[in-house]
């Protein structure tokens, strides 16, 4: 079904399983690489085939699964259960998860705890944390004591009522100066990638072109070395608004809308089953 191997990759053979070494090599060839969120078996089965580098357990399943107006209320059981069912259905994809907020601000140590835990529990090959240079002593701990971390800068949602909303960051002046060396801070204290989201291109390039680690944007331009997307936003099935940098690749919630639509009306009619669905 998938395609895997497509001429845009510039890895010389797909791996068979992505790990962080391959990222760089994306990185330092100047190639691209692409993350969705993903929070089941049988989704990250399709993305998987589909030739996903990556799959994030975003601790946006409290919003797209879960229905809530924040991802405040996650919690490590919740971030466990779904980072699961995502390492259960790949094949391929590098596979990380978010730590959810309060599992990790309180100290280095509960940093540690929190990230080991989510690794040891699901098979997850790497975790995200929000937040600038004041967690640079944390990724350095979980990195040593053997986590892969993924450092999220920008907009990072868990602090939505210390930014005051959903907010573009990095509009000052300085920005690019100020994002480039919180960026400079994560990388040397061992981040394995840094995310930005809702950043100004211009400052995202800056920030993708002064690190050596591989970079991933949410609404921060194309300049960066990967791009990620809640997949509910880009295919169609999130109700209400989406964020302004999403792009509509299809429409799922149509397809299941006219599917459960169909499914009834021939149960009222006793259509469904037939004789072909019956013993
Ligand atoms: N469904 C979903 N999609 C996401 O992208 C997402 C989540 N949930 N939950 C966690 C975070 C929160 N994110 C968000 C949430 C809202 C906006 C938003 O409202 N953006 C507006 C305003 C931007 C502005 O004021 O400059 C937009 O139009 O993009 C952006 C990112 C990104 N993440
Ligand atoms: C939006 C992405 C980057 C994320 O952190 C999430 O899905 O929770
Ligand atoms: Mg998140």
């Amino acid at each position: 079904m998938g395609m895997v191997d497509t001429p845009y990759s510039v890895l010389k053979k797909t791996p068979a399983r992505y790990r962080t070494v391959h990222f760089q090599q994306i990185k330092e060839a100047g190639g691209k690489f692409a993350m969705l969120t993903c929070y089941d078996a049988m989704t990250a089965a399709i993305f998987d085939d589909a030739g996903m580098e990556t799959l994030l357990i975003g601790d946006s399943l409290g919003n797209v699964v879960q229905g809530q107006s924040s991802t405040l209320g996650v919690t490590m059981e919740d971030m466990i259960t779904f980072s699961k069912a995502v390492v259960a259905g790949t094949k391929r994809a590098f596979v990380l998860a978010d730590l959810p907020f309060g599992s990790y601000e309180a100290s280095v140590q509960q940093a540690v705890e929190s990230g080991v835990r989510l690794v040891k529990e699901t098979g997850i090959s790497a975790i995200k944390i929000e937040g600038g240079v004041e967690y640079a002593p944390h990724i350095k701990a979980l990195t040593a004591a053997g986590v892969a971390v993924v450092a999220h800068t920008g907009f990072t949602p868990q602090s939505e009522h210390v930014l005051g909303g959903f907010r573009v960051q990095g509009r000052q002046d300085d920005a690019a100066q100020r994002m480039v060396e919180e960026a400079l801070a994560l990388q040397e204290a061992g981040a394995t990638m840094l995310l930005m989201e809702m950043v100004p291109a211009d400052v995202a390039g800056a920030v993708d072109k002064a690190l050596t680690i591989p970079t991933v944007g949410i609404g921060a331009g194309n300049a960066t070395t990967g791009q990620v997307l809640v997949w509910q936003d880009a295919f169609g099935l999130s109700q209400g608004r989406v964020p302004s940098f999403v792009k509509q690749y299809a429409n799922v919630g149509d397809v299941l809308s006219k599917a459960a639509t169909q499914y009834r009306e021939d149960v009222l009619k006793a259509e469904f089953p037939d004789a072909d669905h019956s013993f």
